[in-house]
């Protein structure tokens, strides 16, 4: 599904250069669950970013399914980008004026979704993740647990194939981050492709295969 070749990050800050990542290659097959671990500052929130397409790798080769992501145009990106993936972050990123229920909606409107199947599908979707009695309540009205939640349900809404997810439980309290991944579990054994970044050991063994990044290099990897 995924095949990275040689990728490079190099970020350029004028007069000197950070090098992020340094040709790293490895594949992710349809219906893994792969955590992606190492110490701060070692490049897995810059490889999360090439893998989601919310950046370009300076050096190497992206293959998502049939596509050479690295060869092509920003508005076919965009588009592979929007049918593709879910995302889920640490800090949630809802839209704050915005619903529970209006913030999974947003990224069907982007696919081009109908108004009344958006709705239907957003309210099964909260439903799906326990908020069914919170659709109208704004983020700053829900704890922090709720909110990603919530960015789960909506990084669902487009049915990706894969959701990507960086520190996903990283705000939150033990008890909430636990349900969180119990979501993420339950999606793995339905069939969604999952690529998660976290500093947690417990976390990393409930991946199938654990990615080792340290210095902007694969350093190790473990499957169970
Ligand atoms: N936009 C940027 N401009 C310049 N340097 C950057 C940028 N983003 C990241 N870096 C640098 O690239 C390296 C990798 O950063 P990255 O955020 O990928 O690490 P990380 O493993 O996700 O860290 P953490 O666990 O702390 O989130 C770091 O040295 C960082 O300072």
């Amino acid at each position: 599904m995924i095949r990275l070749d040689k990728i490079q990050k190099k970020y350029d800050l004028g007069d000197t250069e950070v090098a992020a990542l340094h040709e790293v290659s490895f594949e992710i097959t349809a219906g893994e669950f792969v955590a992606i671990m190492g110490p701060s500052g070692s490049g897995k929130s810059t490889l999360m970013n090439i893998i989601g397409i919310l950046d370009n790798a300076t050096g190497g080769t992206y293959y998502l399914e049939d596509y050479d992501i690295t060869a092509l145009p920003d508005k076919e990106q965009a588009r592979i980008r929007n049918t593709h993936f879910g995302f889920i972050f640490q800090s949630f990123n809802l839209f704050p004026e915005l619903s529970a229920m209006e913030n999974v909606m947003l990224p069907m409107s982007y696919a081009g979704v109908a108004y009344n199947e958006r709705k239907k599908r957003a309210a099964e979707l909260l439903d799906q993740v326990g908020l069914s009695h919170r659709m109208s309540h704004l983020p700053t009205m829900l704890s922090g647990g709720e909110q990603q939640r919530v960015a789960i349900a909506r990084a669902l809404s487009n049915k990706p194939n894969l959701i990507l997810a960086d520190e996903p439980t990283g705000n939150l309290p033990t008890d909430k981050g636990q349900e969180v991944l119990d979501i993420l579990t339950d999606l793995h054994k339905q069939g969604t492709t999952i690529v998660m970044v976290t500093h947690n050991d417990a976390q990393g063994e409930m991946a199938q295969r654990v990615i080792n990044i340290r210095d902007g290099l694969l350093a190790s990897e473990v499957r169970r």
